[in-house]
């Protein structure tokens, strides 16, 4: 079979036509250094339902520890989140049936510019500048404020569109308590971000079973350009987050949703909270599959450091983009690399 981008992952490991491993799907910038099987600290849990309906006390010690959590981590496990367990099956279900389609029915939906709000793709988006392959297929479609979806299964569309509200309440709510534990108001970043035609992203991943899965990446080292991520998967892990320069395996407990801090937080929070660096590598004998849902600020937004977060000690640490300018660059130019290092103000480098 001719390795080639255009070929998804999928087929590529399904024909198992592999005399030695291609050269061009083996990853060797962010060499595989072994995340810490043993940390000492795990990944903060944050229990929603404190933070919707707990007493006085309660939400304290969750705005609390949330805070600490973005500030420390930029990934945590949200639990008691009301997104239904069925609702995230029939999810897998779907995006299954998606990627089990024949490729020329796949194909249909392949993008052709960065910003089209369907697109079927290979290894990440705009690749072809690079050398290396990833080894993952994914599907990504705009959800919001309009909703897209691929017509094919049947039931994807309603099934995504039922997902994605009910990630946008929880979404809604988590940044009422970012907001507050950063000092500000409940409702400061839903208003200054324009939550209400915010823009979701919904991006399910496949990770076929990889032959040699200690050479091949998933999606390297990145950081994701909204303001909250949230990720599920089908219970394979693969999720690694930077902490003080190691690699941490994320283990998600049952039921939980991973979220993780997005560049527009850390513009808002003026560098308080950071932007979480994370990849998703392969290392398993079995498909993996992942669903990373994007929330961001509505696409006309200009985001800067919320003005409260600035003072004397304390400068503005990025200048203010449009939220759609930002992701243009991102994809178009940056091939989907952090864009973060261009709204930063250099003589303010933290
Ligand atoms: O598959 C994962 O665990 C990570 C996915 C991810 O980082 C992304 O889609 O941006
Ligand atoms: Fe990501």
């Amino acid at each position: 079979m001719a390795l080639t981008g255009a070929t998804s992952i999928k087929a590529i490991a399904e024909s198992g036509d592999f005399t030695s491993f291609p050269s061009n799907y083996t990853f060797t910038n962010d060499p595989h250094n072994e995340a810490d099987p043993d940390p000492e600290e795990s990944i903060p849990i944050i229990d929603l339902s404190l933070l919707t309906s707990g007493s006085a006390d309660q939400r304290s010690k969750i705005i609390h520890d949330l805070g600490e959590a973005c500030q420390e981590w930029g990934v945590f496990m949200v639990i008691n989140h009301g997104v239904p367990e069925s609702l995230i099956g029939k999810m897998f279900d779907c995006c299954q049936q998606f990627f089990d389609l024949p490729e020329e029915e796949k194909k249909e939906f392949q993008g052709k510019h960065v910003l089209d709000p369907i697109r079927y793709g290979t290894s990440v988006d705009n690749f072809s500048n690079g050398k290396v392959v990833f080894w993952r297929d994914f599907i990504k479609f705009f959800v919001h404020p309009e909703f897209y979806s691929p017509n094919k299964p049947p039931n994807f569309s309603d099934i995504s569109m039922e997902y994605s509200k009910g990630i946008h309440q929880v979404v809604r709510e988590l940044l009422k308590g970012v907001s507050v534990s950063l000092g500000l108001e409940a409702s400061y970043i839903d208003n200054a971000m324009n939550l209400e035609s915010g823009f979701q992203l919904l991006a399910a991943n496949l990770y076929p079973p990889c032959p040699k899965p200690e050479l091949a990446m998933g999606i390297p080292s990145h950081t994701d350009h909204g303001l909250l991520t949230i990720l599920i998967q089908n219970g394979v892990d693969g999720l690694q987050v930077l902490r003080k320069g190691k690699w941490v395996n994320v283990k998600p407990v049952p039921n939980s949703l991973v979220v993780n801090t997005g560049d527009h937080i850390e513009i808002l929070s003026n560098g308080k909270y950071k932007s979480a660096v994370h990849r998703a590598v392969i290392k398993s004998e079995v498909a993996r599959m992942s669903l990373a849902l994007a929330n961001g600020p509505s696409l006309d937004t200009v985001v800067t450091p919320a003005i409260e977060l600035v003072d004397e000690e304390n400068s503005a640490g990025y200048v203010g983009m449009k939220y759609k300018e930002y992701l243009e660059l991102l994809y178009s130019k940056l091939s989907g690399q952090s864009c973060l290092d261009h709204v930063r103000v250099s003589s303010n480098l933290k």
